[in-house]
Formats: structure tokens, C-alpha cells, sequence
């Protein structure tokens, strides 16, 4: 199959896309792959580490308010339009996928102005405007939430779940914690704000971090490649001891994951899969600066089965983390309770039913 996928700006976006192309490549390996990202948004650091062909196009999201940015976005949309039929026109794909972000609004709407068969995929239980504005364009749209189904031409919708859970389950780790020098045979707690990090977690830990010194378990604190500086100079007054290891960033979530005894983070959708694909017990604190508040419905489809605790991000501080996260940790049967309420939430056959999609379009 010729694919050209496209999905941009955060993880959640990127990394289904990965998904779906490793997927590809697994079933047949004689694909060509073209991914079209963005020059600004994180996978133009991620996909081309992944050997993946990778095109980036000049392009940037709306703001809220009306300004004079909006222009140059109208401007650079079209731009990005037109830039995409002539890559299409190069790579001649037999399927255009997009899984959300600006970039991938240009790249699909492209393609289905061309006649190319086109599939986007929604992550989140409330769309996104990019999604929302191609789904009268293309052919197949594939959901990760099936609350998502009424917010879309009901005929052309199909629920796949999202790809990153097949990923994510189909995995053999043999990653070790001591390769980042923490040990092997201590129960581990892995804290991150999605892809980008998030100041409101980031400053609870911070708050926290003389208390988690003194623990038993081990502690991995993802801050946010670009949050990074700023949250090492805010540490610098405390002695971080053997037991924490603070990051910018993991290259290797998958391989990671397997390992990891406890989640703190956020609840975007593609975490969202990775935790119930493989059923981590987790404490998850909504972004509450999303589209119609979905991360806390995220939450609430974990929460309402037993397979994870809220803490809602007002009411964050360091006192109440360390409380619910030392109140787990000290559980193992609480925490095996959870783990079993969440594994096989995820749906571990994802991307093959989006290349199943994609192989009817193209018949
Ligand atoms: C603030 C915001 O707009 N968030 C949205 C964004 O979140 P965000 O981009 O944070 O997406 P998710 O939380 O869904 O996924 C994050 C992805 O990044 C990976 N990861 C994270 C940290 C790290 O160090 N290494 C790493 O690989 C995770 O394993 C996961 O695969 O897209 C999601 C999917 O459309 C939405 O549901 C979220 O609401």
C-alpha cells in the first residue's frame, strides 16, 4: 500500500499515526509511507528519529480571539492546501489518513479534492474542529470514543478504538529501569502531563519531591521537553535523592509502560489507550483547558469502572498527590483491583481495523 498520514501538533495525534504506520509495515512490509507533519508541532522531531519519509508543512492553528494572526493562518492554510496536492500528486497514495492537528486538515482535504480515498481518525470523545471541518469530505471515519459517533455523519463512522492500545499491547519490553539509573526490583510511579507536560502537575511534584525523597518506591517525573529547564531551576534548593528521576521527555513509552506500577498524568486520549491497554492503575488529573471539557470524560469512563482515581486539577496540591499516590502505593491490592478493571478497556485490534478500512476503500 502507498499511504500518505498525516496528524500533527501533540502526541495524541502522533502517536496513532506511528501506530497505524508500524502496523502497516508489519503486514506489509513492501508499503511506502509518507507522513506530512508540521514544521512547529512535536512530530517533526519524533517521526523522522523513526525512519519514517517525513514532509513538513508551514502551518499554525487559529486563535480564540479576532486578530490579524487569523489571516496569516487563512493564508498559510492555503497554502498548505495547495502544497499538499503537489506532494499527493508526487507520492501517489492509494489512502490518505489523517489523525487530527492543522496540518492534517490540509493534507486530507487535499487528498479527497483529489479523488484519493480518504479516513480520518478521532482520538477524543468531543472532535476536534480539524476533524469536524474534513468529516464532509471524507470517506471513513474511524473513532476512538463512541460518544464521539453523533458529532459526525452518522454513515460514515466506524469505532475502532485507537490504534496506539495495539501498539502499546502488542509489545515485548525488556527495558530496565537501572538503564536510567533507578532499580530494577522497586515498585515505580510514573508521572507525566500528556505529551507536553503541564505546569499545574509539574508544580505539585515540585511541591512534593522532599516527601517522595523519603519513600520506598521510585519515582519517574516526566516534566515536558520544553517545561524541562524551568522545572530543574525551581529544584534546584532540593536534594533529589536516588530514588526520583526527573526527565524532559520518553522516546520509549511503549517499551517503558510495561514496567511502570502507578500513572499520574493527564487523560488525553492516546494515554488513555496506552493505560487500559495495558490495565496501569492511575490518577488522573483532567486538563480542564480542553474542547467541551473531554479529558474529564475521559476520566469518568476509568473512573466510573474501578479502573482509575480522579483528582480534579483545582483541587491539586502537594499534600493531596503525595496522599493518593502513597495510599496506592502502599496497596498492591488496591492497585492489581485497578489494574484489572482497566486492562481490555482499550481495544487491542485497532489499527487493523483501520488498515481493514483502509484495504476497502482502495479494493
Ligand atoms: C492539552 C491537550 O490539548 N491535550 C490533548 C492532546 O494531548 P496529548 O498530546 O498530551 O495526548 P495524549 O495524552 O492523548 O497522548 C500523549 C502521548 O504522548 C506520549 N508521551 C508522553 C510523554 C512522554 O514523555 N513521552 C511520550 O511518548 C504518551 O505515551 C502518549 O502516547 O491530544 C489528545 C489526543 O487527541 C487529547 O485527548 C488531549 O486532550
Amino acid at each position: 500500500m502507498r499511504l500518505i498520514i498525516s496528524g500533527g501538533g501533540t502526541g495524541g495525534h502522533i502517536y496513532p499515526a506511528l501506530a497505524i504506520i508500524e502496523d502497516l509495515l508489519k503486514q506489509e512490509p513492501d508499503s511506502e509511507v509518507l507522513y506530512v507533519g508540521s514544521h512547529r508541532g512535536l512530530e517533526s522531531s519524533i517521526v523522522p528519529k523513526q525512519g519514517i519519509k517525513f514532509v513538513a508543512l508551514k502551518i499554525q492553528g487559529f486563535k480564540r480571539s479576532l486578530s490579524f494572526e487569523n489571516f496569516k493562518t487563512i493564508a498559510l492554510f492555503l497554502k498548505s492546501v495547495h502544497d499538499s496536492k503537489k506532494i499527493i500528486k508526487d507520492f501517489k497514495p492509494d489512502v490518505v489518513i489523517g489523525t487530527g492537528g492543522y496540518v492534517s486538515g490540509a493534507v486530507v482535504y487535499a487528498a479527497a479534492k483529489a479523488h484519493i480515498p480518504t479516513i480520518i481518525h478521532e482520538q477524543n470523545s468531543a472532535v476536534g474542529l480539524t476533524n469536524k471541518f474534513l468529516s464532509r469530505y471524507v470517506d471513513k471515519i474511524a473513532i476512538g470514543f463512541h460518544e464521539a459517533k453523533a458529532q459526525f455523519p452518522e454513515e460514515k463512522v466506524i469505532f475502532t478504538g485507537n490504534p496506539r492500545a495495539q501498539q502499546v499491547a502488542n509489545m515485548h519490553s525488556d527495558f530496565k529501569w537501572s538503564s536510567i539509573g533507578l532499580k530494577d526490583d522497586v515498585s515505580t510511579v510514573l508521572i507525566f502531563g500528556g505529551s507536553q507536560g503541564a505546569p499545574a502537575i509539574n508544580n505539585a511534584v515540585i511541591g512534593s519531591i522532599n516527601e517522595f525523597n523519603r519513600r520506598t518506591y521510585q519515582v519517574v517525573f516526566v516534566t515536558g521537553q520544553k517545561r524541562y529547564t524551568q522545572v530543574m531551576d525551581k529544584l534546584q534548593k532540593s536534594q533529589i535523592k536516588s530514588n526520583i528521576k526527573v526527565l524532559p521527555y520518553i522516546n520509549n513509552m511503549p517499551q517503558v509502560l510495561p514496567k511502570v506500577d502507578l500513572i499520574i498524568g493527564r487523560a488525553g486520549a492516546t494515554s488513555i489507550a496506552e493505560i487500559t491497554a495495558l490495565g496501569i492503575p492511575a490518577i488522573l488529573i483532567p486538563s480542564p483547558y480542553v474542547t467541551a471539557d473531554h479529558q474529564t470524560k475521559n476520566t469518568m469512563s476509568l473512573v466510573s469502572r474501578g479502573a482509575a482515581l480522579m483528582i480534579k486539577e483545582a483541587d491539586l496540591n502537594p499534600k493531596n498527590l503525595l496522599k493518593a499516590v502513597d495510599q496506592l502505593m502502599h496497596d498492591p491490592a488496591e492497585r492489581e483491583k485497578m489494574a484489572k478493571n482497566s486492562r481490555g478497556l482499550g481495544v487491542v485490534n485497532s489499527a487493523d481495523k483501520i488498515l481493514e478500512i483502509a484495504h476497502n476503500l482502495t479494493k
